[in-house]
């Protein structure tokens, strides 16, 4: 802050309030000298979110002004906090060296930074992706756009705003954009969840965005990408490239294409589907998602192609068969898959390195990583190309080693470099001539500084005289004060300290003036060399982000393989029939987290369009329904995205939806009534049947009275049995026996239980799914394990008995008799009439008088009287 008195008046703050005035709502860190600093309503924030000291400038003044700042090398701990605390961040920096200036220095902001737009490897996720999304809502369809920029993917989607919402709890965007017309809409869809931006509607038109696109792509139409037809996500995608403009994101030629993600290629599962089925989420802390099972990947890339992988199982055969036969080659041919992995252990994230080569950001050990990475890939390729496997062939002939930047990398780049490009050390010997006579200088300089200190020490007989540099004196002797007196004429007193003096010589100026100059020299060609080599990575981005995406899908495929042979899966047969055929099925994730000593009981499930569509299934509470119905689930899904399933063996006919809906009291959600919560999403799954879609319904209706919810539930399952388009396979769980009955009358209805065994009083839970319906809940009996108080769990046991009765007795009357009045409790006495006895006693006694003799046998008298029955 040397340039500034009054931080309101000076040049400098000035300069900071235009800047400032620029970038509204971002908080804004202001270099100057060595620390970033913030004023004002930023300092408040910064200093509570960072915990640094709050200052005020100018205390007392009109012009006071609080201030909270950090040194400059310490922004990689602090701007990380700031954006996950929602701040967006103007860094901005000196634009000119301010040893090279007169006056104010030049400043601009570098960066924006949003929690959807970073770089940072403090902020963003190894294993997850960083995704913008920006949403359009047009009047034929929503369009939403993804953007990595860490990573270059970009993708571009539309449909209903069904399908765009289920699409972004898929991709869990870090932040999302729209313009300011929607914004009333959009923010009340994602504000809770989601960082959110507003931007000016103009930047949402069509001809704008198209051009926008066109230009990024360096193409004269987007018809290559194979979204000419998609307006509405032209539209969301184009607002992204404006915005990476307007947060100062300018170097982007890792973003070279979008991706169509076709609603037709991928199983729709809806929002409620991907939550319920943990599939990457869990819906409870500490609860396990699927992914979590099934990751075992060993490369960042992996995990986060594996991540889109899972909300977007397949649908095509063909491909599904591919990624299930190379899983096939890994899990049969161990040789082959220690030979893929080891090297793909090695290679770290390819992807976000080639984007930092792509903005200019990468650091000298960065590129050094990336040479590590590139080495890696000929081993994988040759493995993968020396199996006889098609596939694998395919896979191999996407690789590409980038042998000339590997070498280039390998011949000019020092082994030992620092993270800093601007410190030395950075070039190999025998690249630039210039550059190695310069090293020459600089290193024989400091060997002689070496010389004169030795030859100084034995002059003086100053045993602990020593060299040192600083960048105000540059180099120096410092002599301590107990040896002052011995210091020779010719040396020259540049400064005294407590305990010291510091003097120059000349010679030592003069070798300094060497030394320095060929350093400064040397930085310069060592940068202007390393910036040469990131250029030449620049030209291997494409063939870096193809290796990335090859890389991450063999990962993804070797991952499956180990985890298939770690939990014992088993190839399913994935085809385009309308049968589910799963032999003694399991739940991938309770079979993991059961307490030891227990083991998962495995279920078939046998489900088509002819005989079986809709299986009712019935049971106690904590039976296993649940269990049941998710399993078959994610075994389908699992078999679609190309993994192997926990059962002996599975038949999947390929399913295109996924639905899911649990009664209202599993999951309350705020604000509406939960039973029209239910009632909503259960409408929505009857509207988007399709022949092919597989139905879970758990315990719908059971959100409002008992008439009420079998009577829905009854005739939910008539439509999905008599629909006259489709015949969806639907699993059917639900307390209501009554359901059974529908099997009479519905010829594709099946009833099955998961069976107890009744033990005296007790119930064993078998896990066990058996046909035929299942008379009780024993939902009391479940009350009394869960800790309910014994007169609660006697008292219903009591209604138990008596409606059960009543419904046989009122057979088709539609009100149950009254309940009888519970039994008032009886008072001990009541219960027990020696205690009667006792309270007699015990009042003819006085304390004061009885004697030890006479206690003891009164005490005796009690014990025989309540021995008596
Ligand atoms: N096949 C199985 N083998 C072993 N344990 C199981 C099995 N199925 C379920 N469980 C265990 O039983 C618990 C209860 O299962 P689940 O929630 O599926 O029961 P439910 O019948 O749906 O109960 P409710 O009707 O009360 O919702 C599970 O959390 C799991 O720990």
């Amino acid at each position: 802050m040397a340039e500034t008195k009054s931080p309101v008046e000076t040049p400098l703050m000035k300069q900071y309030n235009v800047i400032k005035a620029k970038y509204p709502g971002a908080l804004l860190l202001f270099r100057v000298g060595d620390f970033y600093e913030t004023f004002g309503e930023d300092a408040v924030k910064a200093s509570k979110v960072l915990d640094i000291v709050l200052t005020k400038r100018g205390a007392g003044s009109s012009s006071e002004i609080e201030l909270a700042g950090f040194p400059h090398h310490s922004l990689d701990t602090y701007l990380p906090k700031l954006v996950r605390a929602g701040h967006r961040v103007a860094i901005c920096d000196q634009l000119e060296d301010p040893k090279m200036v007169k006056g104010i220095v030049k400043r601009g902001v570098t960066e924006l930074v949003t929690p959807g737009l970073s770089f940072n490897d403090n902020v963003l996720e190894r294993k997850q992706n960083n995704f913008l999304a920006s949403v359009f809502g047009g009047k034929n369809a929503f369009g939403v756009s993804f953007l990595d920029l860490s990573t270059g993917e970009f993708f571009a989607a539309q449909g209903n705003e069904n399908y765009v919402m289920k699409l972004i709890q898929g991709f869990a965007p870090s932040e999302i954009i729209f313009s300011k017309q929607s914004r009333e809409k959009f923010e009340l869809l994602f504000s809770e969840e989601y960082s959110t931006y507003a931007l000016e509607d103009w930047v949402y038109g069509y001809d704008y965005a198209y051009e926008k696109l066109i230009t990024q792509f360096k193409t004269a139409s987007l018809k290559g990408f194979g979204v000419e037809d998609f307006g509405e996500s032209i539209i969301a995608a184009g607002a992204i490239l404006h915005y990476l403009e307007d947060t100062e994101h300018k170097d982007t030629s890792h973003i070279s294409s979008i991706s169509r993600l076709d609603e037709d290629r991928y199983v729709w599962l809806d929002k409620f589907t991907i939550r319920n089925l943990e599939i990457v989420h869990s819906q409870q802390d500490g609860g396990v998602p699927l992914i979590e099972i099934l990751d075992r990947t060993v490369t960042p890339m992996g995990s986060r192609q594996l991540r889109k992988w899972m909300i977007l199982p397949l649908k095509d055969k063909v491909a599904i068969d591919e990624r299930l036969s190379i899983v096939d080659t890994f899990y049969t041919d161990h040789f082959l898959s220690d030979k893929v992995c080891d090297p793909l252990k090695q290679i770290g994230d390819l992807e976000r390195l080639i984007s930092k080569v792509a903005v200019n950001r990468i650091n000298p050990r960065e590129m050094l990583q990336l040479k590590r990475s590139l080495k890696c890939i000929e081993p994988v390729k040759q493995a993968l190309a020396s199996h006889n496997s098609d596939a694998l062939k395919k896979l191999a002939d996407q690789l590409h080693p980038c042998e000339f930047l590997l070498e280039k990398i390998e011949k000019e780049l020092r082994e030992d470099v620092s993270i800093n490009s601007n410190q030395g050390g950075l070039i190999k010997e025998g690249i630039d001539a210039e550059l190695d006579e310069l090293s020459k200088i600089a290193f024989s300089g400091k060997d002689y500084l070496m010389q004169i200190q030795k030859r100084e020490v034995e002059r003086t007989g100053i045993g602990s005289l020593k060299i040192s540099y600083n960048k105000v004196f540059g180099y120096y002797l410092e002599v301590s004060n107990a040896n002052k007196d011995k210091v020779p004429q010719d040396w020259i007193r540049k400064q005294t300290l407590v305990n010291a003096e510091r003097y120059i010589t000349e010679e030592l100026k003069v070798y300094e003036e060497k030394i320095l100059h060929a350093e400064e020299k040397l930085f310069v060609i060592e940068q202007r060399i390393f910036n040469a080599l990131v250029t030449t990575a620049a030209d291997f981005i494409p063939q870096i982000q193809q290796n990335a995406r090859v890389l991450a899908t063999i990962d993804c495929l070797l991952s499956f393989a180990v985890v298939a042979k770690a939990n014992k899966y088993a190839k399913p047969v994935v085809d385009d029939s309308l049968i589910t055929d799963i032999k003694a099925g399991r739940h991938p994730v309770i079979e993991k987290k059961l307490p030891i000593g227990e083991s998962y009981v495995p279920n078939d499930i046998f489900l088509d369009s002819d005989k079986q569509q809709i299986m009712i299934i019935t049971g106690p509470n904590m039976a296993g329904k649940s269990a049941l119905l998710r399993q078959v689930a994610l075994i389908t899904l699992m078999a679609q995205i190309g993994s192997f399933v926990p059962a002996t063996s599975a038949s999947v006919g390929i399913v295109d939806k996924v639905f899911t809906r649990v009664g209202a009291s599993d999951n309350l959600s705020k604000g509406e009534s939960t039973f029209m919560v239910e009632m909503t999403e259960t409408a929505s799954i009857l509207n988007n049947l399709s022949h092919r879609s597989l139905i879970l319904m758990d315990e719908i209706g059971r959100g409002t009275s008992t008439y009420d919810g079998v009577s829905i539930a009854w005739s939910i399952v008539e439509y999905l049995h008599n629909h006259k388009d489709f015949k969806p396979k639907t699993l059917f769980a639900t307390h209501y026996h009554e359901l059974n009955q529908l099997e009479e009358d519905l010829p594709r209805v099946k009833n099955f239980n998961v069976s107890v065994k009744e033990v005296g009083d007790k119930i064993i839970f078998m896990r066990k799914l058996k046909e035929g319906g299942s008379e009780h809940s024993f939902g009391i009996h479940v009350a009394q394990i869960a800790g309910m108080p014994n007169r609660v769990v006697l008292r219903s046991n009591e209604i138990l008995h008596f409606l059960e009765k009543d419904k046989h007795k009122n057979e088709g009357k539609r009100k149950i008799a009254e309940i009888p009045k519970p039994t008032p409790q009886m008072n001990l006495f009541e219960m027990d009439p020696r205690l009667k006895e006792v309270q007699e006693m015990i009042d003819k006694l006085d304390i004061n008088t009885i004697s030890p003799v006479e206690a003891l046998l009164k005490l005796n008298e009690v014990i025989t009287l309540m021995k008596r029955k």
